[in-house]
């Protein structure tokens, strides 16, 4: 347990004394690595230790799963105790949700439990209901949506902005289509992200309302709040900015009508990149404008513990000319001076992909193993660029990648359809959606979205008549009677259900395909008795288990073996020889199996804090997406800049060419300065700032030779070998001292340098035997998985 004030600055130590009186409102503005999130761990502790602070007086709201990790364990070393549990620390989305779950019902039926969707199932949510062939009752989409524009489509209606005709002239659909629509995502309980801010802001209001009116209490929750603390928060676009403001103007136990909750919020105006958001620098003067009568105190945080004096000074001589909307602060290092960053050149994408693989290897060699591949962090642009850099490094130089992405990678995955499984294998919320989305995946044969579409309305024709709650999932019942019908007699009312559905398969060949369907959804109900027989039986392995098995005994495995990837032809690679298809699966698989274990383990926890959720599978429908990537020591970081928000590593590698846009660079506008907006600016400045002691910015060679800004703040680099780290034992020094790890043996250095020397202008894979062993593995693995099932298997 380490003390408040150990290891503090002047500076923080004002800002985790400051008082957090009602009224007030605390600004800090930090430059990066300045410890904005450890002061405000440490001030929560002050609040409660010195200033009599109740845990249950303090709010915490950050973006991302990764800062409330970050805070949280933050604490936890502070406290040595519980306090990390007991004060509310969570992102604004699922502090929402949780506020929706315990109150919601209390004030409304609108409120009753939903299912949230992720971007996955939105897409094909939005496949499946947006293709011309599909009806809603009757009514068909006379026109074009997209993922993204059905999102603000009935984000718009629902905000009010637009209204049901307004909405219909804007995205060019009929007005009947949405109507339809909507009602059917309030029936089957299907909510977006943004609707939980949406629901969370209406449930403020209406308790508050509620409470004047004497009907219902106020939500003790938020009544008891007296501090809110928000990180991050350049990064508040105008909807979470509403929730803070409702928030603060909740009445509080001991204030009056006009009080509001104190703030505190820190954050770097210039780390502000969710432009496509709505975020922007000029949040922090919305502050002044929505509470115009609270006292305000702006404190800073200009000393960086994170970069060394070079990148900053290289950070700032290229924002220097920067236009409005980049703040030129003076961020001071502390730390010691180290090389100065490079810039090189390359002229194609591959090149440039191939080059820093090399430095790569070269830099581990050459440090005599110090370095390891988790050290390194390669920042792009774009998700596009993030594969290609990852399917280029992994064919040729034998690279392992981390894809560090907002989401965990297997969600965004095939394997996404290991959820949707879950969810029918869970039977609540979502699982008749879940089950039309696996059986467009067992349907595959041409004409299938016809039949997908007339199942869907035979099944929404079927609920109606068979089941009273209209929210209810029939599609399984519906199939189940179907294949009921072969073998047994069944009532005349689902007689004509079940020849109903034999129609929509009349011909000989889908007929094939029927069968199939029943096979699914049998085989999801034998693994559901056993999973959801006893609390024990939903094991992580023994979920694997059932799902390898449903997936091997039903022809969906043939699905996962497609790969995502898409070539610059924009046609889905399939058994592509650029891919490493069965490396990628794998991978996949085994992160879904980390998760589904992280979560039992969370799961195990809350239970003992008496969790309304019993059942572990529909907790980790429910959290999957709260957990937070993992470093592996053998692969090498690979991220959007976005997704490397709130990082750092010891080396950083900022991609300059892509595929699409060589020979520019994407950093020549600002590099230039040729029409560079400023969001280029604070993205170059994020990436930038995430380095600890090497910082690499690819450029392409035009910009190289004419910018004027690359000055003497970066070394210019050809593609020649160059001793950086050999020659530089201060450096090694340092490094060693701040990772906590022992100084190499000169003779690791030496034959580091000597193998590296030897392998410079290789090109090609080094490893051909790990390069076999890697591309067997999964089949190992499956095999172990095939022997865990068989395993199962007796005993069942
Ligand atoms: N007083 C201190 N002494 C030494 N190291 C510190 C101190 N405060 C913070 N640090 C270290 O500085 C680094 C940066 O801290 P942190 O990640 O909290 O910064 P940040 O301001 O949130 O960064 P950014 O906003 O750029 O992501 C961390 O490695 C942290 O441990």
């Amino acid at each position: 347990m380490s003390g408040i004030f150990d290891n503090t600055t002047e500076h923080q130590r004002r800002i985790i004394q400051h008082p957090a009186d009602l009224n007030s409102i605390l600004e800090v503005r930090a430059g990066p690595g300045s410890g904005k999130t450890s002061t405000l761990a440490k001030r929560i502790a002050y609040l409660v230790e010195h200033l009599g602070y109740k845990p249950d007086e303090i709010l915490v709201l950050s973006m991302s799963n990764r800062a409330v990790k970050t805070l949280r364990e933050r604490l936890r070393i502070l406290q040595d105790g519980d306090l990390g549990e007991k004060i509310s620390i969570s992102t604004f989305h699922s502090f929402c949700g949780s506020l929706i779950d315990q109150y919601g019902l209390k004030y409304s039926s609108v409120y009753k439990r939903q299912m949230l969707m992720d971007d996955l199932s939105w897409r094909s949510f939005s496949k499946i209901f947006s293709g011309k062939t599909m009806s809603l009752n009757g009514k068909k989409i006379k026109g074009m949506l997209t993922a993204h524009s059905l999102e603000s489509l009935l984000s718009d209606i629902r905000s009010g902005k637009l209204t049901v005709e307004q909405a219909a002239k804007v995205y060019k659909v009929n007005k009947e289509y949405i109507e339809e629509l909507t009602e059917y995502l309030i029936q089957n309980g299907m909510i977006r992200y943004d609707d939980l801010l949406y629901y969370a802001l209406n449930l403020m209001q209406d308790s508050q309302s509620s409470a004047s009116n004497g009907k219902n209490p106020l939500i003790s929750q938020l009544h008891n709040y007296k501090v809110i603390i928000v990180d991050e928060f350049q990064d508040i676009y105008p909807k979470l900015f509403d929730i803070i403001t409702s928030i603060a103007n909740y009445p509080t136990v001991d204030g009056n009508d006009t009080s509001i909750k104190h703030i505190s919020v820190a954050g770097d105006p210039n780390q502000s990149i969710y432009d496509f958001l709505g975020t922007n620098p000029k949040i922090w003067d919305n502050l002044r404008s929505t509470f115009p009568n609270a006292t305000f105190n702006v404190l800073k945080l200009d000393e960086s513990f994170r970069n060394t004096p070079e990148i900053l000074n290289s950070v700032y001589s290229i924002i220097d000319q920067s236009p409005s909307g980049v703040i030129k602060t003076d961020v001071k290092s502390l730390k010691q001076n180290g090389p100065l960053p490079t810039v090189y050149s390359c002229a194609s994408a591959h090149k440039e992909y191939s080059f820093i693989a090399q430095e790569i290897s070269r830099l581990i060699l050459e440090s005599g193993g110090v370095l390891k591949y988790s050290d390194f962090s390669v920042l792009m642009r774009t998700n596009k660029e993030i594969e290609s850099f990852s399917n280029h490094v992994s064919k040729f130089h034998d690279l392992k990648v981390n894809k560090l992405s907002v989401a965990l990678p297997w969600v965004t995955s095939r394997i996404h359809l290991m959820l949707d499984l879950l969810a029918v294998i869970n039977g609540g919320l979502g699982s008749d959606f879940g089950l039309l989305c696996i059986l467009s995946h067992v349907d595959t044969k041409a004409g299938n979205s016809v039949r997908l579409s007339k199942l869907f309305n035979l099944n929404q024709e079927y609920r109606d008549c068979r089941f009273s709650d209209k929210s209810s999932n029939s599609l399984e019942s519906l199939i189940s009677i179907g294949s009921l019908s072969r073998s047994q007699k069944i009532s005349p009312e689902d007689s004509v259900f079940a020849s109903k559905l034999e129609s929509i398969y009349k011909s000989a060949k889908n007929h094939e395909t029927l069968f199939s369907i029943y096979k699914v959804v049998s085989i999801i109900r034998k693994q559901r008795s056993v999973l959801l027989s006893e609390p024990s039986q939903e094991h992580p392995k023994n979920i694997l288990c059932s799902l390898l098995y449903i997936m091997e005994n039903s022809g969906l495995l043939e699905y996962l073996n497609y790969t995502d990837f898409t070539h610059n032809s924009g046609k889905l690679a399939r058994n592509s020889s650029d891919v490493d298809m069965s490396s990628f699966l794998y991978d996949n698989i085994k992160s879904f199996y980390t998760s589904l274990c992280y979560s039992y383990e969370c799961f195990q926890e809350n239970k003992q804090e008496a969790n309304k959720e019993d059942h572990f599978l529909e907790y980790f429908l429910r959290n999957y997406n709260d957990e937070v990537p993992l470093f592996e020591f053998d692969k090498v970081n690979i991220a959007t800049i976005h997704a490397a928000k709130g990082m750092e590593f010891p080396v950083v590698f900022i991609v300059g060419l892509s595929e699409m846009m060589q020979p520019k660079s994407s950093w020549d506008p600002i590099l230039l300065q040729d029409n560079a907006r400023s969001n280029d600016f604070r993205l170059f400045y994020v990436a930038a700032t995430r380095a600890k002691y090497l910082l690499y910015l690819g450029t392409s060679p035009y910009a190289m030779e004419h910018s004027k800004k690359l000055g003497n703040s970066f070394s210019r680099r050809k593609l020649a070998f160059s001793s950086l780290l050999s020659n530089n034992s201060i450096l090694l020094e340092n490094m060693c001292r701040d990772l906590k790890r022992p100084f190499p043996s000169n003779q690791a250095i030496a034959s580091g340098s000597d193998v590296s020397r030897r392998l410079k202008f290789r090109n090609t894979s080094l490893l051909s035997q790990e390069r076999y062993l890697h591309q067997n593995t999964p089949y190992r693995f499956y095999n172990l998985v095939r022997k865990c099932i068989s395993k199962r298997l007796v005993s069942i």
